[in-house]
């Protein structure tokens, strides 16, 4: 067995990440059969939502229970905890650290806060809550292909002083490279010789699994992906590939392949997430892909040239 991957850790974010897609629409009985199925398929962490607080977000109300997990109903829907350990994320801004029990409380194992660089310091608070509450913690930089080399050293020496366990590479427009993902941990390791790394990936140059997996060469532990990819846009690096290929004898392909049958394929056809198009071009860009995501409401959706000639012409201004 290739020894770094025996390190390795799958956090699985199809709910967390795929809720993006769907307003986390998921039925119960789809939750639980993605839990007894990544627990079968022995993928360490399931992400099943954020734990937000409604009263600090407007257009609450339409959202699936995963966007603001309650302890409660989590323990209705896994009425008993396997070998997968829960995760729930947090936004900056967007959560009242009281709706957080103690972790003897919640069926959560993980929490992970994401925040742009500007906030780093902000999420470190928050994880230090956390930490003292007793759950696992992860910071997450969302955009990293943006921050200048200022920032991230800066964010590095409060990153280094803080309580936090893992610390992760998010590349949230999909624009990184193998070479940029090797680049990117080499330097964390370098300033963050204390801290275990993680990686988050989108898919919009169809390179999540090779960033992926050059990240794991590099001695990165924590693995982000999500069922048949399904995340905002592009989607992330499919759960099913890192589970099929990480040579690691405990996980198992069969059970995941078993969730994409029953549930996945008939979910695309009603939803849409993965490589297309715009969001490559966005990818390309090195953008946010809310752009392409409106020209996909649009009967313009595949018109990809008129979309990369708005988007390149330098008259044009447009925000990130
Ligand atoms: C914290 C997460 O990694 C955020 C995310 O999904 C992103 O792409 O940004």
């Amino acid at each position: 067995m290739n020894l770094k991957a025996s390190n390795c850790k799958i956090v699985d974010c199809t709910i967390r990440d795929g809720g993006l897609v769907n307003n986390w629409d998921f039925s119960v009985e789809f939750v639980q059969h993605l839990y007894n199925s990544l627990n079968e398929a022995g993928v360490d962490y399931m992400e099943i939502g954020y734990k937000n607080s409604p009263k600090l977000l407007k257009g609450a109300e339409s959202a699936g229970p995963w966007r603001f997990l309650d302890d409660d109903f989590l323990r209705k829907v896994i009425p008993q905890k396997l070998n997968t350990k829960l995760s729930a994320l947090v936004d900056i801004g967007r959560v009242d650290e009281n709706d957080i029990l103690p972790r003897e409380e919640s069926l959560i194992d993980l929490i992970r806060v994401a925040c742009y660089i500007q906030d780093v310091d902000k999420a470190l608070d928050l994880v230090k809550v956390f930490h003292d509450r007793g759950y696992e913690t992860t910071i997450n930089i969302m955009a990293l292909s943006n921050v200048m080399e200022n920032q991230l050293l800066e964010a590095f020496e409060m990153i280094d002083a803080s309580v936090v366990d893992v610390v992760y590479i998010v590349d949230s427009y999909g624009s990184l490279s193998p070479n940029d993902f090797n680049y990117l941990v080499e330097k964390f390791k370098k300033y963050l010789p204390n801290k275990r790394l993680g990686v988050h990936t989108h898919n919009n140059m169809q390179l999540a699994f090779a960033n992926t997996l050059v990240s794991v060469e590099k001695g990165v532990e924590l693995l982000d992906a999500s069922v048949y990819g399904m995340g905002r846009a592009a989607g992330n690096c499919p759960t099913e590939l890192l589970v099929a290929n990480l040579k690691n004898a405990k996980y198992k392909v069969r059970p995941v392949l078993d969730m994409i049958d029953k549930y996945m394929i008939p979910l695309r056809e009603k939803e849409e997430w993965g490589y297309i198009i715009p969001y490559m071009i966005t990818g390309m860009l090195d953008e946010h892909p809310r752009s392409a995501m409106a020209l996909r409401d649009t009967a313009d959706k595949d018109n990809s040239v008129d979309f990369y000639d708005k988007l390149t012409t330098p008259e044009v201004t447009h925000s990130k």
